[in-house]
């Protein structure tokens, strides 16, 4: 039930569109019965029991009786049609006839154009309400901290965006029609059934509750096995994406079958438990039918009997009775199924809920400032850092002082892309504190700090759109001008005018359409574009050959004069003139110092620097 309030919290306002609802569910229910109750007076005028009775001493006249009792309703329709017969001629009840199916025809009409008018309402609703989860959802992603992302798989995010979303979108459905319609009709129907015959209702009523019991035993059960199939169909989703997004290696060490085989296991589970519980899902619509089937068959025995020996109900009456008692059972049908279902996407919604209830570390304080401007050093002082358990940096101080270059080198591993990690806050030392001009990052708003970093990484990332719109991420209202610059500073204007649609072409998933320099370029000139103060480079040379490294190399440099760098290298030879070279070993700062006083140390750096000229 919390989760269901929870979700419905993003149905607000939900006022406006319960109201309509709810009204026009009790009109649609009101003559709907009236539809049902058209079968007496057709039935006592082929029967020949219309006209017969004796004139009434009073006319009744509309607005003289008790509304709420229907009996006083049928009166008045019988003596009218009682009049009808007494005026007319030889073919009068044949008239009657007509009148009363045309009426019959009237209120069905009524019935099922309030029922669409809700059913509109209702899907309104949903498409609503599930709109915003999946914008909450992707809010959230957006927010969630690199952490998040190593230890989730991507897959079962995917799966909990999708697969779970369109469990939740079932089970709201179901939910606003079983709990906010069903039970209306139920009251209207149930209140013409007792107005019809109290004794007959008040029997019925004992036989309800021992279905009741038994559905709700159903569905918990169905709760349980829910949870897990969602759990496996966000398995198979993993799976797919990985083998896509791997797709080369996996041919290239002719693991297609390893990978299907991977697939087919995972498939195969998700089959047998979604069997598992689509059996006993599918087991609540025949197990209600047949609870129907036993009740009309009961309901008819006693209701018989007050016919043929009580007479306390007229035959007419108890064809009614029982044609209003078989759609009793529809709402009621509806709420057991629709429990089964809403089990389904409640196990769904916990999981939503559960990513959305994912606590963000790394985000504003209270309070937090803007940085204006950066005017002396960014400083490491004492920082230690660990993915989980695993220590990965070890009391580093260190500071990047403004204008100048600092490149990080030392053998893969060592915690150089990790210290770069923790500058625009990726991630959170574990110990110790960053500072810009001596106050500590975390004392800014995130969005100022990295507004003044550009960050190229070893893996180019791009978006499926244009050159354009990749160079100017995030910028709205970029000119050309000066994309174009950026991407001239980059050397990657002369490749880009190449194309088709030059600045406008499209490059594919993830910069597909590109080679891997190309992309190198595009990122580079998309931080040229950014104009930042602090500069961090992660190899963003390494996918390129000689001749464009050279270029851009020469770019990067002109970059860096303007700049506060930090640049990480395997490379040597591109760091060579950095102002400082440090050199980290398992989380540890081993040396530190220029190029050339390093190669004299003999050390690590020297050793390095050896083993490339090799
Ligand atoms: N997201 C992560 N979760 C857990 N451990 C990680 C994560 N990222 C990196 N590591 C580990 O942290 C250590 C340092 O990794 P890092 O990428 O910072 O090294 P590096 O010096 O940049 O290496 P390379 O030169 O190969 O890029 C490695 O042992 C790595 O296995």
């Amino acid at each position: 039930m919390k989760t269901f309030k929870r979700l419905l919290q993003f149905a607000q306002p939900i006022g406006g569109f319960l109201t309509p609802y709810i009204l026009l569910s009790i009109l649609g229910s009101i003559f709907s019965v009236a539809n049902f109750a058209m079968i007496m007076p057709v039935l006592d005028t082929i029967f020949n029991s219309l006209g017969d009775s004796a004139k009434p001493e009073k006319l009744m006249v509309l607005g003289d009786f008790e509304w709420y009792d229907l009996t006083n309703w049928k009166a008045y329709g019988y003596q009218f049609l009682n009049q009808m017969i007494a005026e007319g001629g030889d073919d009068a009840k044949m008239k009657v006839l007509y009148y009363v199916c045309g009426t019959t025809v009237i209120f069905s009409l009524l019935s099922n154009l309030l029922r669409y008018a809700t059913a509109r309402l209702r899907e309104w609703m949903r498409a609503r309400t599930v709109a915003r989860i999946r914008s909450s959802i992707f809010d959230k992603v957006v927010l969630m901290d690199n952490a998040f992302f190593s230890s989730a798989r991507k897959g079962d995010l995917m799966s909990r965006a999708t697969n779970d979303v369109q469990a939740v979108e079932g089970a709201i459905m179901h939910g606003i029609t079983t709990f906010f319609k069903e039970p209306i009709q139920l009251i209207i129907f149930f209140y013409a059934l007792f107005n019809i015959s109290t004794d007959l209702t008040l029997f019925a009523f004992i036989l309800i509750p021992v279905s009741g019991g038994a559905i709700s035993f159903i569905a918990k059960k169905l709760k349980r096995h829910s949870k897990k199939t969602q759990e496996m169909a966000a398995n198979l989703l993993s799976i797919l994406d990985e083998m896509i997004g791997g797709m080369r290696v996996v041919k290239a060490f002719n693991s297609e079958s390893y990978m299907k085989e991977k697939y087919e296991v995972e498939n195969k589970r998700y089959v047998r438990s979604f069997q598992k519980e689509a059996s006993r899902r599918e087991l609540a619509s025949p197990y209600s039918e047949v609870m129907g089937g036993v009740f009309i068959s009961i309901l008819i025995i006693k209701g018989g009997s007050l016919v043929l020996t009580d007479a306390s109900l007229t035959g007419s009456e108890f064809i009614a009775y029982i044609s209003l008692f078989t759609q009793v059972l529809n709402p009621a049908k509806a709420i057991a199924g629709a429990i089964g279902n809403i089990q389904r996407g409640l196990a769904a919604g916990d999981r939503i809920l559960e990513m959305l209830d994912v606590e963000i570390e790394i985000k504003d304080k209270e309070n937090a400032k803007t940085l204006e401007v950066f005017d002396d050093k960014v400083s490491l002082e004492n920082v230690s850092f660990a993915y989980e358990d695993k220590k990965v940096l070890k009391n580093i101080n260190l500071d990047i002082p403004k204008g100048k270059t600092v490149a990080l080198v030392g053998p893969s591993g060592g915690g150089k892309s990790t210290l770069s990690d923790l500058i625009p806050r990726f991630y959170d030392p574990t110990e110790g504190k960053i500072t810009i001009d001596g106050e500590d990052v975390k004392d800014f708003t995130l969005h100022s700090l990295r507004e003044k970093m550009g960050i190229v990484t070893q893996e180019s990332i791009l978006f499926n759109d244009t050159i354009f719109n990749n160079i100017a991420f995030g910028t709205s209202n970029a000119s050309r001008e000066e994309v174009i610059e950026a991407a001239k500073i980059a050397n990657a204007h002369d490749f880009i005018m190449a194309m088709e649609d030059g600045y406008d072409t499209n490059i594919g998933d993830r910069g597909m359409k590109l080679s891997g320099g190309q992309r190198q370029r595009l990122s580079i000139a998309r931080a040229i574009f950014k104009k930042p103060q602090i500069l961090i480079l992660d190899e963003a040379t390494s996918a390129l050959d000689t001749e464009s490294e050279k270029l851009v190399q020469k770019a990067l440099e002109y970059l860096m004069q303007n700049c506060t760098s930090l640049v990480i290298a395997h490379r040597l030879s591109t760091i060579q003139h950095a102002d400082e070279i440090v050199v980290i070993k398992d989380g540890e700062i081993v040396e530190k110092g220029t190029h050339d006083h390093l190669l004299l140390q003999k050390g690590v750096y020297h050793k390095l620097q050896s083993m490339q000229k090799m």
